[in-house]
């Protein structure tokens, strides 16, 4: 059967890449979609503004809504300090299983919990079932009409708190209306966008970054 194309994605990863070095388990994938095959990765720019907020914040719990073959898991990963830990959500298998590999090609399988299974059924059990209290980093890159539900599950789930940062992708492109309007004009929440390009081409695209006020 023919392979699929996080399975290629994959494939590119093992022969390119060297074993332990994040870095180039990174470069490996933005070398694969931008020469080879397309995909919706974050990306190289729009991955150095993600590196900054996280560089910026430090944080120590993170949430990542949307796995798919873990390109901005291992993004986020190598530059946390390795008592924090990254957890991240993807109901799909198949990417999850590519993922999973990504990950641990790039060394960082210690700092990384990849759940199978969708946001809403484990944002209401990350207290009970992870020990989680709050977290201080999440970034949205799921289904765009799922990023604002979620987040009003994440507030009512007591998952935020003051200062918590939320980073969603693609808020242009293909763009998140409802998530957008909520954020920039909640009482609760500091907003800024962040002009980019969607991955690998010309077109715009950009990055929201919305603070939690309490
Ligand atoms: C509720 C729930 N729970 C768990 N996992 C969930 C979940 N909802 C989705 N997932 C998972 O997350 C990924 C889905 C990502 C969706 N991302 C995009 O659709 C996307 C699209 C583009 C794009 C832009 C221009 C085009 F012309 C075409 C595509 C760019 C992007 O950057 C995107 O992120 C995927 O791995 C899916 O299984
Ligand atoms: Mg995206």
């Amino acid at each position: 059967t023919r392979s699929t194309r996080p399975q290629r994605l994959l494939n590119a990863v093992r022969k390119h890449a060297t074993r332990g070095d994040p870095q180039s388990v990174i470069s490996a994938i933005d070398h694969f979609c931008r020469h080879s095959e397309w995909a919706m990765n974050i990306g190289d720019e729009k991955g150095s503004i993600l590196d900054s907020v996280v560089s910026e914040l430090n944080p120590e719990k993170v949430l990542e809504l949307g796995t798919y073959c873990g390109y901005s898991t291992v993004r986020i990963a190598r530059l946390l300090p390795p008592g924090a830990r990254l957890i991240t959500l993807e109901f799909n298998a198949d990417y999850a299983a590519i993922a999973r590999q990504v990950i641990a090609w790039a060394g960082l399988e210690d700092r990384v919990q990849l759940v199978e299974g969708a946001s809403e059924d484990w944002i209401p059990r990350m207290k009970e079932h992870f020990g989680i209290e709050t977290f201080d980093f999440v970034f949205l890159d799921h289904w765009k009409d799922r990023y604002l539900p979620d987040t009003k599950l994440m507030e009512d789930c007591g998952l935020l708190r003051k200062g918590t940062v939320l980073l969603a992708d693609n808020v242009i492109c293909p763009g998140v209306p409802d998530y957008l309007q909520y954020v920039r004009n909640s009482l609760s929440y500091k907003s800024c966008y962040f002009k980019s390009h969607l991955e690998y081409t010309k077109a715009e695209d950009g990055l929201e970054k919305s603070v939690f006020l309490g």
